[in-house]
């Protein structure tokens, strides 16, 4: 399971945890200006846009799960099992790879509005990157400082959400993850009402009453209506520091914990791998990782953004502690 994020102060950051029970060694990848893009179905782009996010690179390609690029649009991809359908390649649409989906829009793009027009030509088409990495049934976040959307290749072919909510998690469908927040507009940040019944009397015995019935499972329908109500009531300064730690606050209400979600074998259980948050208007990218709770960033503007070569950077993977004494 997953979370993406998008979030505004006075800067607009975007981010995601990545949930999975194992690593593909991924790195903060940089993509500079002049990296030769190939793609399998569409021209190549030698020149393009910037990109920073994370990603593992393979026979020379940055596969990103997560990145933004030099004008601030960010895009992420998450699981989204049994429900993503890739089609055969179409004479007369744009044949994107899913692996590939991510570079070519952060390539060539600026704002969320510009991607949705090229999206009707868009057709997500069933090549997989190699034998060691087959094929990942995800969904999309696409998103700007003003707005965010949600895209899905599915049975009946590609749809495109607008996303109110700047979040994304994994199933259902978009459609029917928007709809379930119906049944949680009772909720509120403000003590409770009796509505039950004015025959009663009942006692605020605590603070946060008003969000009983709020999820807390980490099932990603419950994390999805969890990390809307949190962004949506979400108070915090403009400074780098309030907005930065607003935002891994919102990912840290849906994080895995070793040991409660058990997948495959006995001792297999989904994590936490990284929570991620880039500040799209300077291009630094923050991240955490399970075993690291201190916050490291990577400045794309520090790299030669016009070289040709991707620049990584391993994770710094375990507790940085600061002593006292
Ligand atoms: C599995 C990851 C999403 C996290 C998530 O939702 N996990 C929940 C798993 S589950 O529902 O609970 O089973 C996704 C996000 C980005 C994906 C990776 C990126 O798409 C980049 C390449 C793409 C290649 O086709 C496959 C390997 C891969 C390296 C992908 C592996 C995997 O599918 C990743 C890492």
């Amino acid at each position: 399971m997953c979370t993406g994020l998008s979030y505004t102060t006075k800067n607009h950051y975007f981010g995601r945890n990545l949930d999975l029970e194992f690593s593909y060694n991924e790195k903060v990848t940089i993509t500079p200006r002049n990296f030769p893009f190939e793609f399998r179905r569409v021209p190549p782009l030698p020149t393009h846009h910037a990109i920073i996010g994370m990603a593992t690179t393979a026979d020379g390609f940055p596969l990103y799960y997560d990145g933004t690029n030099e004008k601030g649009l960010s895009m992420a991809g998450l699981n989204f099992p049994d429900n993503a359908d890739y089609k055969p390649e179409a004479a007369d649409k744009t044949n994107i790879a899913p692996f590939e989906f991510i570079p070519w829009v952060l390539a060539q793009f600026d704002t969320v509005t510009q991607v949705e027009t090229a999206l009707t030509k868009v057709n997500l088409v069933d090549i997989p990157f190699n034998d060691d990495f087959p094929q990942s049934p995800l969904h999309w976040i696409i998103s700007d400082s003003d707005r965010s959307l949600a895209v899905e290749s599915v049975r009946s072919g590609l749809r495109v959400y607008d996303n109110p909510y700047g979040v994304l998690t994994n199933n259902p469908t978009f459609d029917i993850q928007s709809f379930n927040l119906n049944n949680y507009m009772h909720l509120s940040t403000n003590p409770p009402e009796n509505n039950f019944s004015d025959q009663l009397r009942f006692d605020t015995y605590s603070r946060g009453m008003g969000a009983i019935g709020l999820p807390g499972d980490l099932s990603s329908a419950s994390r999805f209506a969890k990390a809307v109500f949190t962004k949506m009531n979400s108070i915090s300064g403009t400074s780098e520091s309030e907005s930065l730690s607003q935002f891994f606050q919102i990912l840290g209400s849906v994080a895995q914990q070793r040991g409660c979600v058990r997948v495959g074998g006995e001792d297999s259980y989904e994590i936490t791998i990284y929570s991620s948050c880039c500040n799209t208007d300077t291009g630094v990218y923050y991240y955490t990782t399970y075993e690291n709770s201190q916050i490291t960033g990577v400045d794309m503007h520090k790299v030669d953004l016009d070289s040709e070569e991707l620049v990584d950077y391993p994770l710094t993977k375990g507790q940085q502690i600061a002593m006292h004494n």
